[in-house]
């Protein structure tokens, strides 16, 4: 028995939604922009990592957080009385540590979907989602789902964290292009929550209220230019912008370039800018390509939303 599975890159607060949006993306081209795992029957546990940014890893496989998933995994096994199936696990890390792109979570969701099927499917979503939040919460200090989510369940999805539902999907605008810029440089996003402030002015409280409210709308009722207008960052952007080299040049570029947002995905330094059109998206990157991105580790992906979330592909990496 061996299972391999597939989970997307993703966008946490999209601007408007701090800890509370995230979307799953995915390149037009074709090529895969997230994590593989594969579990299979072994008799001796291990880790095997491959893929591009394996090397960034920590050395210790105790510390790579597949291991915390499958422990955690195993102790839920237990607790529902099923036997257990010796197995071992490779991961193919195709996304950045600590780029904005939910590397982490990427790599908690494809383990645990990836464990889930090797048990054939113990656990419904909710389970899931649980599981992997609590996960993706040892790493940044908080629980939060706006990478899991979407990396999970693909699309657009707003965290409700009421009556038993964890997350919902919101409509899309399918003619997005959603270009993501990574510039090579890692922030950790313990740092970059840390350096939030603690309390806010009402002013910001009211803007953040009325501009998520808005955008939930104007998903719903299909205004994507109305949408586009309230992909502001009042919470996280005006502080964590020092920290991300040549941020305010790029977005400037973004928007004169005709994108209808731009802003930082997740706890950075990916920026994401949105285009209506393939040329504009195309000049976009570009520029983004020789001005933004800083060494060999950066890149610029032109994406659309990914609505299927995470896959089972196959069966060997
Ligand atoms: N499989 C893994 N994928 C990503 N990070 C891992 C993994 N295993 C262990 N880590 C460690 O977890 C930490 C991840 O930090 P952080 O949450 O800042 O990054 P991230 O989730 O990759 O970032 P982002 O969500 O911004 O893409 C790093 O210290 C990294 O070494
Ligand atoms: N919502 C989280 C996402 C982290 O990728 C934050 O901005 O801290």
């Amino acid at each position: 028995m061996s299972v391999v599975t597939y989970a997307p890159a993703s966008i946490g607060n999209v601007s408007v939604g701090f800890d509370v949006l995230g979307a799953a993306l995915e390149p037009i081209s074709g090529e895969f922009l997230g994590d593989r795992v594969q579990v299979y029957a072994s008799e001796h546990f291990a880790i095997e990592n491959r893929g591009r940014f394996a090397h960034k890893l920590p050395v210790d496989p105790k510390q790579n957080i597949l291991f915390g998933c499958y422990e955690y995994f195993i102790d839920q096994i237990k607790a529902l009385k099923l036997a257990e199936r010796p197995l071992a696990m490779i991961l193919e890390k195709n996304l950045p540590i600590g780029s904005g792109l939910g590397s982490s979570a990427c790599s908690v969701v494809a383990a645990f979907e990836a464990l889930n099927q090797f048990y054939d499917a113990p656990f419904d979503a909710n389970q899931m989602l649980l599981m992997m939040g609590k996960l993706e919460g040892k790493i940044s200090g908080s629980v939060h789902y706006d990478n899991v989510a979407p990396c999970y369940l693909g699309g657009i999805q707003l965290m409700l964290e009421s009556s038993g539902v964890i997350s919902q999907s919101i409509p899309t605008f399918d003619d997005w292009l959603w270009v993501l810029a990574y510039p090579g440089i890692s922030i950790s996003t313990a740092e970059a929550r840390a350096i939030l402030p603690a309390q806010y002015r009402r002013q910001d409280v009211l803007t953040y209220g009325r501009q998520l409210g808005g955008f939930i709308h104007a998903s719903y009722t299909n205004q994507p230019q109305l949408a586009a207008s309230f992909l502001n960052d009042v919470i996280a952007e005006p502080y964590r912008r020092a920290l991300i080299p040549g941020f305010d040049q790029a977005r400037h570029f973004a928007l004169d370039a005709g994108a209808i947002a731009s802003g930082i995905s997740g706890s950075g330094p990916t920026l994401f800018s949105i285009a209506t059109d393939m040329e504009q998206a195309e000049r976009i990157a570009d520029w983004l390509e020789k001005h933004f991105v800083q060494n060999e580790d950066g890149f610029c992906h032109i994406c659309r939303i990914n609505k299927q979330g995470t896959q089972v592909t196959g069966n060997q990496l």
